[in-house]
């Protein structure tokens, strides 16, 4: 792989992308790579108390999703645009995928008014690669409800991950090229063998 790839991970909470990061992460240091981990809502000290805000407080959909997008302008102008330039590799907990996913798939939020901010915040950049960790929604739930205390999403109920899965699959089929399912049903180390291979075929 050249340097400077953009990397986001995806999935509905407890598909199991957090586990992975430090694991790709350490495959590309481990062939040369420089390597920004960050994450979304958040990345930089203003992202943060977005995050707090966002993941805990109601509010109206809009405003949500208006948060999302600034935590991800800031995110872009202090972190990744700055590290892709360096020639690192950034790779990113969720982005706009996520905004589609969530707000709009989940929250049903129209899809125009998403494209409408992405083209604001975002008009030149996209992920070089996403990869989206699939499971079904029972999988994730049994996984979240034996690790941790759940946020505001996490509480929602099983139509709302049913959508959100099916708009980031949706997304998947629609950009072919930089999307990678990984099916995420199976045992870590499957997972990672898979990762190893798709990563280094890069
Ligand atoms: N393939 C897997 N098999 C079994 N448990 C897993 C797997 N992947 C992750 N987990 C566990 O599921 C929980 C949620 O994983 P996490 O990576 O935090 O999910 P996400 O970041 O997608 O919300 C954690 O306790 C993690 O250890
Ligand atoms: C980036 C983003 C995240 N989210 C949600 C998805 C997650 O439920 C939550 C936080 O994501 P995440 O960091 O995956 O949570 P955790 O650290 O608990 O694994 O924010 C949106 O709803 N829209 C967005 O645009």
């Amino acid at each position: 792989m050249t340097s400077a790839k953009f990397i986001t991970f995806e999935g509905i909470d407890g598909a199991g992308k957090s586990t992975h990061i430090a694991f790709v992460a350490e495959l590309l240091r481990q062939r040369g790579d420089k390597v920004v981990t960050t994450r979304e809502p958040g990345g930089t000290p203003l992202g943060e108390t977005l995050r707090e805000l966002v993941l805990h407080q109601p509010m109206h959909l809009e405003t949500e999703t208006l948060l999302m997008f600034a935590s991800r302008r800031e995110h872009l102008a202090q972190v990744i645009e700055p590290a892709l330039a360096r020639g690192d590799t950034v790779i990113s907990d969720r982005f706009t995928d996520a905004t589609f996913a969530y707000q709009g798939g989940g929250r049903k939020l129209a899809l125009e008014k998403l494209e409408t901010l992405e083209q604001w915040v975002h008009p030149q950049r996209q992920p070089d690669l996403t990869l989206l960790f699939d499971v079904p929604l029972e999988v994730a739930r049994a996984r979240l409800d034996a690790s941790r205390t759940l946020d505001k999403f996490e509480q929602e109920k099983a139509t709302f991950f049913a959508d959100t899965r099916a708009e980031y699959l949706r997304r998947a089929a629609q950009f072919p090229e930089r999307f990678r399912i990984i099916d995420s049903t199976r045992t870590i180390s499957e997972i990672q063998a898979s990762l190893t291979e798709l990563i280094t075929a890069l």
